[in-house]
Order: structure tokens, then sequence, then C-alpha cells
């Protein structure tokens, strides 16, 4: 059992102000693990503070100071990968190897673009006879998920330390223990005191009482729809700056022009990852009507092949979802899937028979659905793809904007067909056929998948405020 019952404000572990804790469940055996200690208002006014008299020195370092900082994370978050990968896995329930090498691996990664964003990001430039400016916002607030835990913290702290921030993190309740190595490794970089806080609890008791502090300059804020409005509602009588990633829909177009099979089965693998946990993943397969018949059968074969299991087993491809609360909530989605008439191609209600404890959900796969149905227009954030006909590109386009969410969209295809569908998706992010995450792409949502854009050079913009120094030169 592993225990953490403290914060990490100023510069040291303290006591939290008040004794209350929460078991953190394994998601693969829905047995405890451990416990944190749950904050309260004032563990946040504290760290606040802290990160406010941290900021008046930390602002006026030099980028090279921050670079050299940033290069030492690198160094230890390399180094402790394994561990955090082991963590993450025994607390989200994500298979063990994919926990090392991608969610645990990302976050030296965004480390790494920031190093790389600071060298040519133009900090001080003239603009005519004004000088402009681009400075730290201040003190920031970050509230992150479960699903990509580590990503998600270092994707806002990097940028956050490389533009001369201070900030208070509060990870997710249901996935802390990662964050408490981050913690650490913060403290071994030699991060100075007050500038990088954590303060675990959950949404209302702490995450809400950031986003309505006046000495927060900014509240950045990554998880559900629902929350990220709260977040934006508590944020607003103090005019902060409030940036939001949140759900998402995507839809992947399957061109007629495509190598079909390759394509479906891809589109599968790509939404089953992560458990169905990503909020890109690309949870509506928008095929050519003539052919949803076919892509049902590739699809039913993808989904069988898939491995779901203990995430400490190597052959694992799905492990288990994250708690009971998104195992019900996905329960319910794909019995309503039912209800409503899609056709259920593979998986169904229920645990996959072979298993018989721990939050694991079968992959899932409709045919035959309509936009219109609550599985195409809900994040389900589990293992569930809704396979949608469409007869000409126009409708496969008016289908795939026809939602409230736009963070990612997919197209397969001729890649010149694929490039000029891109321009009409209303969407942050448009992947082409196979392509490769670009980690210095600008990440984020249009409509109400959010509002604001991360990283790389991109998130250094988010990070900062713009002053024009208007006069500097005489004309
Ligand atoms: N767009 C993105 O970049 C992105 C990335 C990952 C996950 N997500 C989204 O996150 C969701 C899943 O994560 P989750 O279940 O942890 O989401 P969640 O919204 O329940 O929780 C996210 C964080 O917000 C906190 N929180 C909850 N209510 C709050 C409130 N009223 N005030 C302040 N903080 C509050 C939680 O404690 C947690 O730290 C999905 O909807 C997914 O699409 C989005």
């Amino acid at each position: 059992m592993k225990h953490a019952h403290s914060f990490y404000i100023d510069g040291k572990w303290v006591e939290p102000s008040v004794s209350k804790t929460l078991e953190v469940i394994d998601p693969s055996t829905e047995q405890p693990i451990g416990t944190i200690a749950l904050g309260s208002a004032a563990d946040a006014e504290k760290a606040v503070a802290a990160a406010r008299r941290a900021f008046a020195s930390f602002s006026q370092t030099s980028n090279g100071e921050r670079i050299e900082l940033l290069k030492r994370i690198v160094t230890i978050l390399k180094r402790r990968n394994d561990e955090l990968g082991d963590v993450i896995s025994r607390e989200m329930g994500a298979p063990l190897t994919m926990a090392r090498a991608d969610q645990a691996g990302i976050g030296a990664v965004h480390f790494e673009q920031a190093i790389k964003a600071i060298e040519t990001f133009a900090f001080d430039y003239m603009q005519g006879t004004t000088r402009i400016l681009r400075e730290p916002v201040g003190v920031v607030a970050m509230i992150t998920p479960w699903n990509w835990p580590i990503n998600q913290i270092a994707c806002k702290v990097a940028p956050a330390l490389a533009t001369g921030c201070t900030m208070v993190l509060k990870p997710s309740e249901i996935a802390p223990f990662n964050a408490v190595i981050f913690a650490e490794i913060m403290d071994e970089a030699g991060v100075p005191k007050g500038v990088f806080n954590l303060v675990q609890g959950d949404g209302p008791s702490v995450g809400a009482v950031l986003a309505s502090h006046p000495d927060v300059d900014m509240v950045s804020f990554t998880g559900s729809t629902r929350a990220g409005i709260a977040v934006a509602q508590a944020a607003a009588p103090t005019v902060k700056r409030v940036h939001q990633e949140l759900g998402g829909k995507s839809p992947n177009i399957i061109l007629r022009s495509a190598d079909f099979s390759a394509a479906v089965a891809a589109g599968v693998r790509r939404c089953f990852g992560n458990s169905g946990q990503t909020c890109t993943a690309p949870t509506r397969m928008l095929v050519p009507a003539e052919r949803v018949d076919e892509a049902s059968v590739i699809a039913e074969r993808e989904a069988a092949a898939l491995v779901v299991g203990p995430p400490s087993d190597p052959r694992t491809n799905l492990g288990p979802v994250a708690s009971v609360a998104q195992f019900n909530k996905i329960q319910g989605l794909i019995e309503r899937g039912i209800a409503e008439g899609a056709d259920l191609v593979a998986g169904g209600p229920g645990r996959p028979s072979h298993l018989n404890a721990g939050y694991y959900v079968r992959p899932t796969v409709f045919a035959g659905v309509t936009n219109q149905m609550t599985i195409a227009r809900e994040e389900i954030f589990g293992p569930v793809l809704s396979i949608i006909g469409y007869d000409s590109e126009e409708e496969a386009v008016a289908i795939a904007n026809d939602t409230p969410y736009g963070l990612a969209a997919y197209i397969q295809g001729d890649p010149k067909e694929a490039r000029a569908l891109a321009g009409r998706l209303r969407a942050g992010t448009v992947r082409l056929n196979a392509s490769a995450w670009d980690a210095a792409a600008p990440f984020g949502g249009y409509k109400q998948s959010g509002n604001g854009r991360e990283y790389g050079k991109f998130g250094l913009h988010e990070f900062t405020e713009i002053k024009s120094i208007v006069g500097f030169l005489e004309e």
C-alpha cells in the first residue's frame, strides 16, 4: 500500500490542513492500492501564496537559467521513467509496456519540446517604434485528468517553467501517485521553492478554489467539458485567463480512395488504444454507405484480436478502464446504443467472460449508427466505436462537423483528396492517413473541445502575456 499524505508546497513536503483521505483503487482488481490526503481550501491558499511569492524572482530568471533547469528535469524524468510508468499502470490501468513507453515517456518529450521552443521564441522584439514583450502570465493553477496523467502535467508545467511562471498543480484524485513522483523530480532538479506546488484533492474542494482564487492569473484545465465549464464559471469573476482542453467525439473519414481494409483496421486500433480513454480517439468511423457491411466484418475481426487483460501481462492490448464510474457510464452507453437500434457487431455489455474482477470493458463496435444516436453524440471514453455510412464527401464532411466537439479529425485516403478535405473540418487537429504524432504541433480544440493551444512554442504563447512599450524608440 502506498500512502501520500503530504503536499509539496514552497519547496517542502507539508502536512495537509485537514485530515481527510481517499483510497486509490487499482482498476484491474477493484482493490485499494493506497491512500492520498485530500486537500482543502486552506492548502490551496497556502500553495497559491507560495507561488505568488516565488513569482517575483522566478519571472526575472534568464532563458539560459530556465533552459538548464528544464534539461535537469529531462534527465531525471528519463531516469525515473519506468517507475512512473509502473505507477500509472497501477492507478489507471494502462498496459505496463505502453504505460512506460508512452504514458510516462511522453513527459520528457514535452520538456524537450519546451527547450527547443524557448531557444527561438520571440520574447522581445520591435514593431516599428514599439517594443513588444512576452512576459510570464503569473501564477498558474493546473487541473489535470487521469487518462494520460503525465502527458497533461508535463505539457502544462514545461511551458510554464520555460516562460517564468509559477504554479499550483492539482492532479486527478483517481491517478494521484504519478504526480507525487513528478513533484519529487521537480524538487531534485532544483526548481526554486514555491515555483512548483502540488496539492492533491478533488474538484470541488481544491480545483474550484484555485479556479476562483484572485491571486491566480491563469487556470489551465484538462478534463471533461462539464468540469471545464464549471472551472470557467468559477474563474469568471476574477477575469483570469482560462485555458481548457476538453472532450472530443472525433470523426475518422475513410474516403473511397483509401486502402480500405488497412484504414478500417488501423481506425479500430486507434479508437481502442488506452482502452478508448484518449480525448482524441477516432470514435466515429465514417465509411462509404455501400461498404458499411465490409467495414463491420473487418472491425469485428480487429476487435476480436485485441487482448483484454491485466495491465501487467505483456500480451495485453487493453487494460481495464480507470474507475467504476467510467465502467458504469460506458456500460450505460453501450445499452443505449442497442436500445436506439444500432447494430452490435462486436463486444457488448458486461465484462469479458474470461475476467471475473476489474473494470474491463469488451471492445465494442456498432454499425448502422446514425449521427443523431446518443453513442455518436456523447463522449463515451471507453472502447466503443460507431461506424456511420455516408453517400457523398459532402455528406461525410457534414456528419464529421455535426458535433458539439472539435478536438481532432482523421482522414484516410488519397493524400491530395485528404489535404483538400482537411481545411473543411472544424477541429483543432486533423490527422492524415498513418501520420505520426507531432509533439510540436499545436494541440487544442474548436467548439466545446476547449480554448487555447498547448505543445511546443504554442504552449509558450499560452503562458505569456503581451506587453507593448509604445514610443520605445523615438520616431
Ligand atoms: N482535450 C484534452 O486535451 C483532453 C485530454 C485528456 C482528457 N480530456 C477529457 O478529460 C475527461 C476525462 O478525465 P476526467 O474524468 O478526469 O475529467 P474530470 O473533468 O472529471 O476531471 C478532470 C480534473 O478536473 C477536476 N475537477 C472536476 N470537477 C471540478 C470542478 N468543478 N472544479 C475544478 N476542478 C474540477 C478533477 O478533480 C480532475 O483533476 C474526458 O472528457 C476527456 O475527453 C481532454
